[in-house]
Parts: structure tokens; C-alpha cells; sequence
């Protein structure tokens, strides 16, 4: 069995960002800007787009993080997305999720210029993405892909099952796994809350990629001897003998699968880091883009 280790990867791919943005220094250009969105004091949101922007000042990337109250409408959060939109010092930007309750979801993401929606979530990348066009595509199934790649693990002709249907997840990954190209060219299936016998495809699956946000629901009797298991599940559960009071938790029983199969992601340390890594790499992409354009 071996690991498929996104935090070195993602280390990785943080270095080789990094390079490039010495290069366009040295060249006098203008060097990749991300700016984030937080709306609220979510406890989580707040990790991840503080990692975001600790990752940009790394690799030397400009960022702004742009913080607005919980009880922010969907009205004022609009006009923020306008205002990143039109500043051409802001190469790409994201809204980080979830929204509060009174913030409709899809009318945000709607909202962001597709040329600046370094997520990926606009429906024209997403369209894109799944037309095998160009396009940013988002950062936690791009993560699933490069590691892949990285570790040479071979998905064509390979039955892929996806566990969850997210928008940020499930969905687009089971478009990509099925993609021309590599990694791609696997058979998906795509699996939900209301697929029939799901524990008799799942033991049918040469890939397994759970996104289901259920701790531990992935139990090694359920895959196949030598599956390749990519766990994106990140559940926080309290933890009083942690210093932080909770530890993260994966959809996947690590110990007793990590017995069977050929490849495994752990959490943490798997999946997650590569979305911040990704979600660079998008950026440095726009910059790229931006300055093509000129
Ligand atoms: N606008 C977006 N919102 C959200 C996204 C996204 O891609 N764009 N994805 C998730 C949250 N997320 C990034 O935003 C994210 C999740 C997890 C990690 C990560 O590194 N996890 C670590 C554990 C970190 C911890 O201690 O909590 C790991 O798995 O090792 C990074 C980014 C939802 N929202």
C-alpha cells in the first residue's frame, strides 16, 4: 500500500509555483493576486482562508481577504463581487462556502466573473470542464487529478466509483475521471443518498472517491482487495484531549483499509492541502491569462 501524501505534493506544487513567481518578477512583471471573501465567523471557513492567504505570502503572491459580517446581505455581498470583478489589480478571487442562510448560494457564484472564478464553480467552467475546454477547474477535484497523476496511478479502463454528488466534489470528479486523457478515461459510476445496493458497487470499484462528509462510513469490507481509496471527507469532531478541541476526521476507516488497498489518502494530509495548492495554481493561471490579454 502506499500513501498518497497531498501534503508533501502540495509542498510540492507550492515550490514550483513559487519559481515562477520569482521568474516573473525578474522579468518586471506584475506577480499573481488572490483576494477572499469570508462572510461570518464560521470556525472552519476561517482555517481555511487563513491557510489561503498564509499559502500566497509563501510562494509570494499578492492577496487581499476581504472580511464581511455574518448578517451581510446578498445585495451588499454582490456589490463586493462587483467591485473585485472591475479591480484589474486582482487577478482571480474566491467566495469562501458555505454562505450564511439569507445569501443565496448559486446567484453568488453566478455573480463572479468566469475569468476571475479561480474556484471554478461558474457555470461557465464548469461547462467548460466537463467540455473538455479550458477552464479553471476547481481546486479540490484538480487536487484528486494531480495526485494521480503524481503517483502514476493508472485510471483508464478503471470503474470509478464517486460517493456524494456535491457541486464542489462528486459531481465535477465523476466528469473528470471520465474525461479523454490522464488521469481519465474511467468508466464513472456516481453514487448518492438514493442509489440502490451502493455497498455492491462500491465492492466493484478499482477507484474509490468518498465525499460524503460521514466519518468513517467507508469500512474495509466494503472495497475491493487493491482498490485505489481517495477519502475527501474533512469532519471536525471534538477532541478533548486535542489543544485545539476537535480533530478531522475522513469518510474513510484509514487502519483497516489502508490494509487493502494499493493507494490511500490519509486525513489530514491528503486531499485537503491540495485544494489550497490547486486553488494557486488557478491563480497563477489567471495571472497568466491576464497578462496574455493585455
Ligand atoms: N470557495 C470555496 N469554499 C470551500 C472550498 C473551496 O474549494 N472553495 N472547499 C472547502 C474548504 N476548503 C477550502 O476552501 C479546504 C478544506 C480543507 C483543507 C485542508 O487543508 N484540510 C486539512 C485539515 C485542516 C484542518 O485542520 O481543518 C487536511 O485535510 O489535511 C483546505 C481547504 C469548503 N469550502
Amino acid at each position: 500500500m502506499e500513501i498518497l501524501d497531498g501534503k508533501k505534493v502540495s509542498n510540492d506544487i507550492k515550490d514550483e509555483i513559487a519559481v515562477e513567481v520569482q521568474k516573473m518578477k525578474e522579468r518586471g512583471e506584475k506577480v499573481p493576486h488572490l483576494a477572499a471573501v469570508l462572510v461570518g465567523n464560521d470556525g472552519a471557513s476561517l482555517t481555511y482562508v487563513g491557510s489561503k492567504v498564509r499559502a500566497c505570502e509563501r510562494i509570494g503572491f499578492e492577496s487581499t481577504l476581504v472580511k464581511m459580517p455574518d448578517t451581510t446581505s446578498e445585495i451588499e455581498l454582490l456589490a463586493k463581487i462587483k467591485e473585485l470583478n472591475e479591480d484589474d489589480n486582482i487577478d482571480g478571487f474566491i467566495v469562501q462556502l458555505p454562505l450564511p442562510p439569507q445569501i443565496d448560494e448559486q446567484k453568488i457564484l453566478l455573480a463572479v466573473h468566469p475569468d476571475k472564478d479561480v474556484d471554478g464553480f461558474h457555470p461557465m467552467n464548469f461547462g467548460r470542464m466537463a467540455l473538455e475546454m479550458p477552464a479553471f477547474i476547481s481546486a479540490t477535484p484538480f487536487g484528486i487529478l494531480e495526485l494521480l497523476e503524481r503517483y502514476n496511478v493508472e485510471t483508464k479502463g478503471k470503474h470509478t466509483v464517486v460517493i456524494g454528488r456535491s457541486h464542489i466534489v462528486g459531481r465535477p470528479i465523476s466528469i473528470l475521471m471520465g474525461r479523454k486523457g490522464s488521469p481519465g478515461n474511467s468508466t464513472v459510476t456516481l453514487t448518492h443518498s438514493h442509489t440502490q445496493n451502493i455497498e455492491q458497487i462500491i465492492a466493484q470499484a478499482d477507484i474509490v472517491i468518498s465525499a460524503l462528509g460521514v466519518p468513517n462510513f467507508l469500512k474495509a469490507e466494503m472495497v475491493k482487495e487493491n482498490a485505489v481509496v481517495i477519502d475527501v471527507g474533512i469532519t471536525r469532531v471534538s477532541d478533548e484531549s486535542n489543544p485545539k478541541g476537535y480533530r478531522i476526521v475522513g469518510d474513510v476507516d484509514f487502519e483497516n483499509v489502508s490494509k487493502k488497498a494499493s493507494f490511500i489518502t490519509p486525513v489530514p494530509g491528503g486531499v485537503g492541502p491540495m485544494t489550497i495548492a490547486m486553488l494557486l495554481k488557478n491563480t497563477l493561471l489567471a495571472r497568466e491569462r491576464h497578462q496574455n490579454n493585455k
